[in-house]
């Protein structure tokens, strides 16, 4: 089988390639990029006026499996995934139960081959059941094909605790993701600390929670020479905390969500739940922070979060309702119609934060649009325009802050090892 993705503009950031071209895609497999390939094709795609770009990369999406598939599963998060253009997703363990033993990253394993619309890889725990007391099987399930270790969804494991797992993966070179909020700080807080909070009467959660959390990861990663990535990070405290950090030589890497990029505490309403996340919306000088911290190399992946709840959960009181909201098919179009229409940020650098810089980051092989790669490549029309309608959403998450936004720039068509499986919006079988 041979497709050939006909005069687009190709970028891949690996080798700075950015021109216009045509990709050869035979039997999963990148094999020729060039002008004018003349070679006959099972199917021709044209490409023209379009952005042919490496399948894009999610290293933070809650899938809810096992245990809260009311919420979502590995069939209706891939479908989303494939929908905004990625092709690889990597799974948070806060699932009921926890994802802590090798047998579960198996199984799960097992149920991305079968249901999973693009590639699904697996985050195990830190610690057992995310207590955060004792370390899970962390080489264990190493060896079972796990690509990164979290405790995400649940606070943060003590100090002695978080120095235990960093010795413990210093010899295995993979990296352990924090939520970073420190708990004493958090309790019951449901929005940034600050002057809107204390307008609508709602407990607070600082900036300072974030910061010395982040501080502290930092301190312990650099102490045990071992690998962190730095969660949804959304204070400029932080940002130029781990910039400091990155300057010294730590192992430190950290991503950004399109939410925290672009929206502030002040979208927060009592009336909708839809921005209720952990860690809150922040001020505009953090969206800024984080704006530069991109620019700079400070933060490496844009990664959605995407925390699906179900409908009746979200529709709660303020207070009550849980935090978080589905991204996966929205963060492609906020980022293009935000940061590349508006001029803050260029189309390779998005690009590159969305697929080459989250795989070195997790060490994946993917992220590469080259010959000889894995034909995981995504498609972008960055001038088409649409309004996001949540009722066209494959997750089964409600509640999005996006919906009825108008925005310019999607996928128009995913391919994971060199089958189309979204075109036009629409899952193909
Ligand atoms: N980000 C969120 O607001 N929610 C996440 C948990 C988390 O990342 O803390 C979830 O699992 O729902
Ligand atoms: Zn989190």
């Amino acid at each position: 089988m041979k497709i050939l993705l006909k005069g687009g503009r190709v970028i891949n950031p690996e080798n700075k390639f950015d021109a216009v071209a045509d990709v050869l895609v035979e039997d999963g497999k990148i094999v020729k990029i060039g002008a004018g390939i003349e070679d006959k094709a099972d199917e021709v795609y044209d490409a023209n006026g379009k952005v042919v770009t490496p399948g894009l990369i999610d290293l933070h999406v809650h899938l809810r499996e096992p245990g809260q598939e009311a919420k979502e599963d590995f069939e209706s998060g891939s479908k989303a995934a494939a929908a905004g253009g990625f092709t690889t997703i990597c799974t948070m363990p806060n699932t009921k139960p926890a994802v802590d033993s090798a047998a579960l990253v198996r199984s799960l394993k097992m149920r991305a081959q079968e249901v999973g619309v693009v590639n699904v890889e697996i985050i195990g725990a830190v610690t057992k059941g995310q207590e955060g007391k004792e370390l899970a099987e962390m080489g264990d399930m190493l060896e079972a094909g796990a690509v990164a270790f979290s405790d995400d969804g649940h606070f943060d494991p003590s100090a002695k605790v978080m120095l235990n797992a960093f010795d413990y993966l210093h010899t295995f070179d993979k990296v352990i993701i924090n939520h970073e909020e420190e708990p004493t700080l958090i309790e019951d807080g449901v929005m940034n600390e600050g002057h809107r909070s204390a307008m609508l009467g709602l407990k607070g959660r600082p900036t300072v929670a974030e910061d010395i959390a982040v501080a502290r990861d930092i301190m312990l990663a650099e102490y045990a020479g071992s690998k962190v990535h730095i969660a949804h990070i959304s204070s400029a405290r932080a940002v130029d905390i781990v910039r400091q950090a990155k300057k010294r030589g730590v192992k430190v890497t950290a991503e950004a969500t399109p939410q925290h990029l672009t929206m502030t505490e002040e979208c927060v309403n009592l009336f909708d739940t839809s921005t209720k996340i952990n860690p809150p919306l922040r001020a505009a000088k953090d969206c800024e922070a984080i704006l530069e911290g991109l620019k700079d190399g400070t933060i490496d992946a844009i990664v959605t979060d995407h925390s699906p709840h179900a409908q009746e959960e979200k529709d709660r009181e303020y207070i009550y309702a849980p935090s978080g909201f589905p991204g996966l098919e929205t963060s492609l179009g906020i980022m293009l119609t935000d940061l590349y229409h508006e001029q803050k940020l260029d189309l390779p650098l998005i690009i590159s934060k969305m697929s080459y810089e989250p795989a070195k980051v997790f060490g994946l092989n993917a992220g590469k649009l080259s010959e000889g790669a894995q034909a995981d490549i995504t498609v972008i029309d960055p001038e088409l325009e649409w309004t996001v309608d949540e009722k066209e959403f494959y997750t089964k998450g409600s509640h999005s802050p996006f919906v009825g936004r108008k925005l310019k720039g999607k996928a128009v068509l995913t391919m994971v090892k060199g089958k189309v499986v979204m075109q036009d919006g629409k899952i193909l079988d």
